[in-house]
């Protein structure tokens, strides 16, 4: 006879074909000597309620940088980071109380480059359901969780169009995110909003309701051929301008 799977083998299942669709995406340290400033985000993903979800963050108004906006914990990398996990782990601790333990580091996915020209590395980890955010006030000011299917089926979304110092221009993802339970609203856009979408596309495999900037029959490849021009890009300006 055959039973119905109980819920808590259905989520195990789910998580394990997503770690395995991870790491086959891992870049490990292929990245990890090119010549520019080193940042790197966790992308922590939870089950709730029999769903992947993302948790993130939105920063304090008295940072500096991007004072307002809605990010990954990361950060720049410090001397005392061995490698580029390190760094995204010792940022989460800081910013949002995560301990490093309990963090099940999966894999590094194809890094981004911010308006800094920080190469910045997204570091997945699965966290428990149970974790309990512990924003720290100088640098968090909110922490949330969205679906991670929402990123490849929003009801809000649209495009908004951008040009870095390199001369390089494009579009970028913009999310407005709905949290019914709490009533907010939360507007996820620009590197965060780029890392969100390929994490999506990596473990659901489908095709999402907008146009991205990959080929999904090749998303590794493409993933790394659009890194490698816009790498390209700025690097051929410091060049040009010593
Ligand atoms: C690239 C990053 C991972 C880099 O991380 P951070 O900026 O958080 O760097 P960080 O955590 O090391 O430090 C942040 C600042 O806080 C300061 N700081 C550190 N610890 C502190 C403490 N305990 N108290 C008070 N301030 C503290 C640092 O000196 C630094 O200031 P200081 O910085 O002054 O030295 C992040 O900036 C990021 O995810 N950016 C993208 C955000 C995004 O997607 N925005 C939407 C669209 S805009 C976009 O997409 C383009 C882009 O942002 O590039
Ligand atoms: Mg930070």
């Amino acid at each position: 006879t055959r039973v119905a799977c109980p819920p808590p083998i259905r989520r195990q299942r789910r998580g394990i074909s997503a770690r395995r669709r991870l790491r086959e995406f891992d870049v490990g340290d292929r990245f990890s000597r090119l010549p520019l400033p080193k940042a790197s985000v966790l992308l922590p993903l939870t089950v709730r309620a029999g769903k992947l979800h993302l948790l993130l963050t939105v920063r304090a108004m008295q940072l500096r940088r991007s004072p307002g906006e809605v990010c990954f914990p990361g950060g720049k990398r410090e001397a005392i980071d061995k490698d580029e996990i390190d760094t995204a782990l010792r940022e989460a601790k800081e910013e949002v109380g995560l301990q490093p333990e309990k963090v099940e580091v999966v894999c590094r996915l194809v890094p981004g480059i911010d308006k800094m020209n920080h190469v910045v590395t997204p570091v997945v980890g699965f966290i428990e359901d149970t974790f309990q955010a512990t924003p720290n006030p100088d640098e968090v000011s909110d922490v949330f969780v969205v679906p991670l299917e929402y990123f490849v089926k929003p009801s809000n979304y649209k495009t908004l169009p951008y040009k870095t110092s390199s001369g390089y221009s494009g579009w970028m993802h913009c999310f407005i995110y709905d949290d019914h339970e709490r009533k907010m609203s939360f507007k996820i856009w620009g590197l965060t909003a780029h890392f969100a979408v390929f994490l999506a596309l990596v473990i659901f495999g489908k095709h999402p309701t907008f146009k991205v900037e990959y080929d999904l029959d090749n998303l590794i490849s493409s993933a790394e051929t659009n890194f490698m021009n816009l790498y390209a890009s700025i690097y051929e300006r410091k060049k040009s301008n010593l």
